[in-house]
């Protein structure tokens, strides 16, 4: 993103895993989010930096981050908040948010207007197994299970199981969730744990969400994320 303080994480630690769900379809809006050009992962350098020191980390146990999102144009903000204001929207994403009503995702805290997504100090992400195996790719026409039922129910992911899938609007992705079984809590304890070790903190509603309030200037930015 031109005329911005971002980087593209690639060039800090390409050993990163990177699956830019707002880049295509296999998100709660069924579609490729505006300024979603290219699907990578862009951040502020002192967030990249950071990453690095979690990977190399979780690397020595046989570990490796997988980011979801990182900076988010605030186009795309705008868009999620269209979808979640249109009851007519398509495709049927309801997987997301089984038990809730799209329209309170905003003000359930689940989904922000003034995301750190757009400021460039937040990202989403999650643990996988370096010797995980490859899993089927994602398939539009597929009717996967809710994000709430078991792993293998899911939409496809190599992540270690968390109790939900990524972006699972509900109270058992809230990372203290009582409601998850104590392996689930476990993997999520391995990603807190690296996290946290290294400045960043964790939103209770979201397992996978971190900020890295150190490198918070509050601007936010609408710059389109291109190829790098
Ligand atoms: C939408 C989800 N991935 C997320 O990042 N939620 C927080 C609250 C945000 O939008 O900043
Ligand atoms: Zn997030």
């Amino acid at each position: 993103a031109a005329q911005t303080p971002l980087v593209y994480l690639r060039d800090i630690d390409a050993s990163i895993r990177q699956d830019m769900r707002y880049a295509g379809p296999d998100n709660f809006t069924g579609r490729p989010l505006p300024g979603y050009d290219a699907a990578e992962c862009m951040v502020r350098q002192p967030v990249a930096l950071a990453l690095k020191r979690v990977q190399a980390a979780l690397a020595a146990n046989g570990y490796s981050l997988k980011v979801y999102d990182c900076y988010r144009p605030t186009r795309a903000v705008a868009a999620m908040a269209a979808w979640a204001r249109d009851p007519k929207a398509t495709p049927d994403t309801s997987r997301f948010y089984p038990k809730l009503d799209k329209s309170r995702l905003f003000a359930l805290g689940y989904i922000s207007n003034r995301s750190a997504h757009s400021r460039g100090v937040a990202v989403d992400l999650t643990v996988v197994p370096l010797n995980a195996a490859p899993v089927a790719p994602f398939a539009p026409v597929v009717r996967y299970g809710a994000c709430t039922t078991p792993q293998p129910e899911r939409a496809p992911d190599d992540s270690l199981d968390m109790g939900t899938g990524f972006d699972c609007f509900d109270v058992k992705s809230h990372t203290a969730s009582p409601a998850i079984t104590p392996a689930q809590t476990a993997n999520r304890r391995i990603l807190l744990d690296a996290m946290r070790k290294h400045g960043f903190t964790n939103y209770k509603r979201e397992w996978w969400h971190f900020s890295y309030g150190r490198a918070d200037d509050g601007v936010a930015f609408n710059a389109a994320i291109r190829k790098r």
